[in-house]
């Protein structure tokens, strides 16, 4: 990456526009590549994103790119955010047919106007989406990422700590397979600062309901989604942190959808496992030594996202 970032947004409606706002506070873009074909819209955020500029720690140039997409071919990273969020009220799945025909719009073209970068897929279903991308374009899988359960990761952090009264930023605990209701919690390596769940149970006096928690890191988004009609400040903050990676090369680990291939005999489509992210993308995936039960979750998640694939796939 040179000194210059610059960061492609396609699709500025809740997500991408927080995900704009969020990478111009952290100082994470120089410049901002924004499409969106609400031309209306995306001339309005442009706008008020550049009013704004004397507030940020430091200016970018912002470009209103509307659906000229190879204007993004030149950028680090490429953050998919076009969807249509309404259609997945009651379910990520309500959209499979919309995202992947806007991304057959998208993806081809960029590529073949040189994009070098990598892409950060956040529209649903997540990994059908990230699974396209790499379907359509044949692009270096490695440098797909979608952003898979690291907002479901965070969801289930929250709800940990409402139990505990600590610090989420202390629980390490991860959701892992699709970014939808197949995904499952990876009890077996839950730690809340170096401590097990069982330690903390026998010493605070706190009893963690198992299968509670894990039920509301899978439908936690529905609550917001009910009464907003959006989910927004999470995921973007997690893109972003993904975005961190990739700009500052950190060798992030963390729960990202990846192309798996063979965790579990699994391969050939993407889902969540553990990635370390830096410039090049995903860098390494792990394969955790999962408990029985989370293996068999793990591979009726990948059934799921599978049956998903199966009906859009068209190449
Ligand atoms: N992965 C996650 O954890 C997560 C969390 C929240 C939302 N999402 C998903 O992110 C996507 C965006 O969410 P939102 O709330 O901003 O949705 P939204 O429906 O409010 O906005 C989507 C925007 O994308 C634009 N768009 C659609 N097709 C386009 C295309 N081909 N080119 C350019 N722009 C296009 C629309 O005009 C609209 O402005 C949705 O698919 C949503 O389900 C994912």
């Amino acid at each position: 990456m040179g000194l210059v970032s610059k960061i492609g947004i396609i699709g500025i409606n809740h997500v991408g526009a927080h995900v704009a706002n969020a990478l111009l506070y952290q100082s994470l873009a120089s410049e901002l590549y924004i499409c969106d074909t609400n031309e209306v819209l995306c001339r309005a955020q442009v706008n008020d994103l550049l009013d704004a500029m004397s507030f940020y720690p430091h200016s970018a140039r912002v470009f209103e790119c509307d659906d000229r997409y190879e204007e993004l071919a030149q950028c680090d990273v490429i953050v998919n955010a076009a969807g249509h969020v309404a259609a997945a009220k009651e379910n990520r799945d309500g959209e499979l047919f919309v995202t992947t025909e806007e991304a057959k719009k998208f993806a081809q073209r960029i590529v073949d106007a040189g994009f070098k970068g990598v892409w950060v897929s956040i529209a649903n279903p997540n990994d059908v989406v990230a699974t396209e991308i790499w379907g359509l374009t044949g692009y270096d899988p490695k440098k797909i990422i979608g952003s898979g359960t690291t907002l479901d990761s965070s969801r289930f952090k929250h709800a940990i700590a409402n139990v505990c009264g600590y610090d989420p930023q202390c629980i390490n605990s991860w959701m892992l397979g699709e970014h939808g209701l197949s995904e499952f919690a990876l009890w077996s390596h839950v730690t809340i600062g170096c401590l097990t769940p069982e330690e903390v149970e026998r010493q605070a006096g706190v009893s963690f309901d198992r299968p509670d928690l894990e039920e509301q890191a899978r439908h936690g988004g529905y609550i917001t989604m009910a009464g907003k009609m959006c989910t927004e400040y999470s995921i973007s903050n997690g893109a972003v942190e993904i975005i961190k990676a990739i700009v500052h090369d950190t060798k992030l680990v963390t729960p990202v959808s990846t192309l798996v291939e063979g965790a579990y005999g699994e391969s050939g489509l993407f889902s969540s496992l553990p990635c370390v992210i830096g410039a090049q993308g995903v860098e390494r995936v792990f394969v955790p030594e999962m408990a029985e039960g989370e293996i068999a979750k793990w591979h009726a998640s990948c059934a799921h996202i599978r049956e998903n694939i199966e009906k859009v796939k068209c190449w």
